[in-house]
Order: structure tokens, then C-alpha cells, then sequence
């Protein structure tokens, strides 16, 4: 047993004998995540669903992590107050990071209005692990004739990226198709070697 004598909590960091690179090696992927970030009914779970279908039929594996699933059991308890919201981002990029440290692409789609939060996140896995795409685009029928308050977007904030790494724009005044969207994030995983694991 080992002692837990100068630490306060009894809490020991366990090493396990198979690591990340064994795991990529056998995945022959790098592990990461690539975080959607944008307004409610702006696409991001469309994109995320045809990024997973893209990457497993190119015989990647990835992992959807989406908000409103969420929310049904991990983040059951959590509402839309800033410091839940802050709450819920804070533990699904931990979920993510541990996806990531499994060899997985993990696919976070999440509103994710808090600029600070998505920092946090990307502070929590190594550099370049951290693929932040935004999808601009909105819905909010609900929200404008007032049945639903703080709705991020009406009368709750939503902080766009500064530096994201892939930006969904409109093309020639229109939204690209979903297909389209997922196979530009695709290539960008491809051009940056994580669909490799050399
Ligand atoms: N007040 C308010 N503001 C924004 N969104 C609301 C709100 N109330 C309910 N919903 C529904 O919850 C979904 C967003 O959940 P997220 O976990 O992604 O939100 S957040 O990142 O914590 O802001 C979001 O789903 P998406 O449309 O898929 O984004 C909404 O359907
Ligand atoms: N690029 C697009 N062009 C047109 N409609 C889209 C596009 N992406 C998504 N949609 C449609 O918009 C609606 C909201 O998309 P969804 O993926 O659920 O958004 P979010 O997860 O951001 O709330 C859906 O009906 C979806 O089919």
C-alpha cells in the first residue's frame, strides 16, 4: 500500500501500464478533440454527426460529445445560468480530455458561449490537441417571443472565437452544405496528421 502521509486528500496519481502512444499506435490515429462552438440551431450536432460518419468510414475512431445529450445524465443537474454553463463546459472537457488520452477524436458540440471556458478547455490538453471549429447560423423562434429567458443569443451572450483553427464561413452568401462543412474539418485533421498516427 502506499502511504498517504503528506498529502492532505489521500488522492494518488495512478500510472497505468499501457499509455496513449500504445493506444494511438494501435488506433493508428492521434488522439484530440475538435470543440464546435456556436449558436443553438446555427448546425454544429448536424456536423458533428457527418464528421464521425466521415472519419469511421475512413476506419478512424471518434466519439460525439454532444451538449444537449448531455444534459440528459451527466449534466442532468445543470441549467443555463452563466456558472452552470461555466459547470457544464468544465466537465465535458475533462470527459473529452480523457477521450483524447484514450487515442479517440472526440467531437465536443457544445454552445459553449464563454470564451474563458473553451481556454480552459484547451488549456487542460497538450498544444495543437485543442481543434476549435465555429459554425455561425440561428434559430430562435422560442427565444424571441419571450418563452424561454437567457437564451444564449437573445438575451445571453455568446462570445465568438478570437483564433479558432477552422472557421465554417459562408460561401458566395451562402452556408456551405454539412457535408461540405464536415469534409473541410476532416481535411484539416488529415493535413495536421491525426488521422496517423507517424
Ligand atoms: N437558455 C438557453 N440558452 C441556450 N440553449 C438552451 C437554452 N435553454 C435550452 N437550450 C437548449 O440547450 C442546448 C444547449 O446546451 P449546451 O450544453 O450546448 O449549452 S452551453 O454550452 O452550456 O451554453 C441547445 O441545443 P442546441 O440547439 O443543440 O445548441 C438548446 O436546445
Ligand atoms: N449547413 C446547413 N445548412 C442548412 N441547414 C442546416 C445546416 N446545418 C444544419 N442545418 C439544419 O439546421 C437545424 C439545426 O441544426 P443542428 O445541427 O441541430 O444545430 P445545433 O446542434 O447547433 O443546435 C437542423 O434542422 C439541421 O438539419
Amino acid at each position: 500500500m502506499m502511504s498517504a502521509v503528506g498529502n492532505p486528500n489521500n488522492i494518488f496519481w495512478q500510472e497505468c501500464p499501457v499509455g496513449k502512444a500504445e493506444r494511438q499506435k494501435l488506433l493508428n490515429q492521434k488522439g484530440c478533440v475538435v470543440w464546435i462552438t456556436g449558436l443553438s440551431g446555427s448546425g454544429k450536432s448536424t456536423l458533428a454527426c457527418l464528421m464521425t460518419r466521415e472519419l469511421h468510414s475512413r476506419g478512424k475512431l471518434s466519439y460525439v460529445l454532444d451538449g444537449d445529450n448531455l444534459r440528459h445524465g451527466l449534466n442532468k443537474n445543470l441549467g443555463f445560468s452563466a456558472e452552470d454553463r461555466t459547470e457544464n463546459i468544465r466537465r465535458v472537457g475533462e470527459v473529452a480530455k480523457l477521450f483524447a488520452d484514450a487515442g479517440l477524436i472526440c467531437i465536443a458540440s457544445l454552445i459553449s458561449p464563454y470564451r474563458k471556458d473553451r481556454d480552459a478547455c484547451r488549456a487542460m490538453l497538450p498544444d495543437s490537441n485543442f481543434i476549435e471549429a465555429r459554425d455561425p447560423k440561428g434559430l430562435y423562434k422560442l427565444a424571441r417571443a419571450g418563452k424561454i429567458k437567457g437564451f444564449t443569443g437573445i438575451d445571453d451572450p455568446y462570445e465568438a472565437p478570437l483564433n479558432c483553427e477552422i472557421e465554417l464561413k459562408e460561401k458566395d452568401g451562402g452556408c456551405p452544405t454539412p457535408a461540405a462543412m464536415a469534409g473541410q474539418v476532416v481535411s484539416y485533421l488529415e493535413e495536421k496528421g491525426f488521422l496517423q498516427d507517424h
